[in-house]
């Protein structure tokens, strides 16, 4: 497996402060290319679009809450068609793989590249590589036409396959020089846009006029820099049904317990918003935010003090939360899956055990639990309304970013507007909950759960961390380092 990093980020730096970060071109590494018009400007549907190509210009600004001295900091290139394009229709051969777990809305953003590419660049030559990166030199490929991909949208999955580890560079790229495919769509979290990431270095190293674009995919919602990513809407959607069958459970028995498990490896978002989103939850545990079980202010003080108010209660916990309590308890090897992800311990039923134990012990009050595992059922299904318009938005800025020469981008909404975002930026860290955000003061307030973290603790690290001023999302990595003092403060 390779690593990223050797590529040098192209900066441009202009008035007040004002940085874009801006992505490869072919035109950085092979001189002379020629350029055609955009074969959109004689499509019917877009002529009547006032300023329908993106100026050069635009760029997306990072961040959007400035004070009146503040520089303008860091932007993006904006995503979107360009006056010319870098590649006649006739001569694009794209391919278009899927890489790591599932996540609704693949098959949307398949579908939406290969219908962009033909309705909008007359594009008849798309293949689908089949079983993730491996499949570029072990599987046979399947070709893609609009017709082949009409209703693919309605189901969950890959239509294309997918898998964990196998990623060979230069078999990989042996594979798309020897096909003479000259486009490259890589749909896959941080450890797929890792893998995109060095395999454009390998291309910009050989030369080749190949543009490499990523479209991010993560359930977990725990990629950087961009808003949201696609699928993550469903999943929450998706999560309601379980909590909903917890709560129903739970209220229906004296002093019953339901607990959810869901997915979240690092990121607790999914947990998080499914709590906000139900209003049923009493306590969501996440791994950003640690937490105890036994003594004052410990979870099972928490949950006696609930059932005797309200006679039943609801937890939801990601699959991440706990697992330092649960390998402390457990004593387990490190294991990891073939993408070298660490393999989590079902902490969902370690607590649950738990729970039983400490009310059998002590023998103060006859507890019923039940514990839900809806993991896989949240990511299986298809995407819901809104994420198939949001994924049909990722694939085209990707075509169009594409077709326009740009190559080593991740495509994604930055403040509301689709950017082409360097891989490195993509990569260089994980999104995480930030705990002392307003969003997760609003998840405390609630479910009115303790914080189990003293306040103090937090105080003291937000004056330490950040005397100027107090990011709300995390945007430049600041808050990360804060939390994990705070973290630290309180194991
Ligand atoms: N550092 C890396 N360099 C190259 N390829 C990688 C790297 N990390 C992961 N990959 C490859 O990316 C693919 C997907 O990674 P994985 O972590 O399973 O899922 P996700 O992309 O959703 O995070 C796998 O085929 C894996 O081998
Ligand atoms: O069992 P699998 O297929 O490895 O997937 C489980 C994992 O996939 C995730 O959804 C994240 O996967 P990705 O990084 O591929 O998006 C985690 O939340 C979960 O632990
Ligand atoms: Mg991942």
């Amino acid at each position: 497996m390779g690593t990223a990093g050797n590529v040098q980020p192209k900066i441009v730096t202009g008035d007040a402060g004002y940085v874009l970060e801006d992505v490869p071109h072919l035109a950085d590494y092979i001189p002379d290319l020629p350029t055609y018009p955009n074969p959109l400007q004689d499509n019917a549907a877009y002529s009547v679009v006032k300023q329908y190509f993106v100026n050069d210009d635009d760029s997306v600004a990072q961040k959007i809450v400035v004070h009146k001295s503040s520089p303008r900091g860091t932007h993006f290139r904006r995503a979107g068609p360009r006056q010319k394009v870098y590649f006649e229709s006739d001569e694009v051969h794209a391919c278009i793989v899927t890489c790591g777990g599932l996540c609704p809305g693949l098959n949307t953003v398949i579908r939406e590249i290969v219908c962009g590419l033909n309705h909008m660049y007359g594009v008849n030559r798309v293949l689908g590589i089949a079983g993730g990166y491996r499949g570029f030199y072990s599987q046979n490929t399947i070709s893609l036409t609009p017709k082949v991909v009409n209703d693919i949208h309605k189901r969950g999955g890959t239509i294309l396959g997918t898998s964990r580890g196998g990623h060979d560079t230069s078999k990989i790229v042996d594979s798309i020089q020897d096909r003479g495919i000259n486009q490259v769509y890589i749909i896959g979290g941080d450890g797929t846009q890792r893998g995109a990431s060095v395999i454009f270095e390998e291309i910009q190293r050989r030369g080749l006029r190949v543009a490499v674009a990523g479209i991010p995919k993560t359930i977990d919602n725990d990629i950087p820099v961009i808003d949201k990513s696609f699928g993550f809407d469903t999943a929450v959607e998706e999560a309601q049904r379980a909590i909903n069958a917890a709560h129903v459970e739970s209220e229906s028995i004296e002093n019953g317990i339901g607990v959810v498990k869901l997915m979240g490896r690092y990121s607790g978002f999914i947990a998080m918003h499914a709590t906000l989103a139900s209003r049923d939850v009493d306590c969501c545990l996440i791994p950003e935010s640690p937490f105890y079980l036994e003594g004052p202010g410990g979870l099972f003080e928490f949950i006696e003090k609930r059932l005797k108010e309200n006679g039943h209660m609801v937890i939801v916990m990601a699959e991440g939360a706990g697992q330092e309590l649960l390998s402390e308890s457990m004593r387990s090897a490190d294991r990891q899956d073939p993408s070298g992800n660490k393999l989590l311990q079902d902490v969902g039923l370690w607590i649950s055990q738990k729970i039983r134990d400490h009310f059998s012990r002590s023998k103060r009050m006859g507890i019923t639990l039940k514990y839900i595992d809806p993991t896989y059922m949240i990511r299986a299904v298809p995407s819901n309304a809104s994420d198939n318009v949001y994924c049909t938005l990722l694939a085209q800025s990707a075509v169009h970013g594409a077709m326009a020469g740009y190559t080593g981008f991740t495509v994604g909404p930055v403040n509301g507007r689709h950017s082409y975002i360097p891989f490195y930026r993509i990569i260089e860290r994980q999104n995480k909950v930030v705990i002392t955000d307003r969003m997760w003061a609003r998840l405390l307030s609630s479910t009115n759960q303790p914080s189990f973290l003293s306040p103090t603790d937090i105080i003291e690290d937000k004056k330490e961390e950040a005397p100027q001023s107090q990011l709300l999302n995390g945007e430049n990595g600041r808050d990360d380092e804060a939390l994990e003092k705070v973290i630290s403060n309180t194991c």
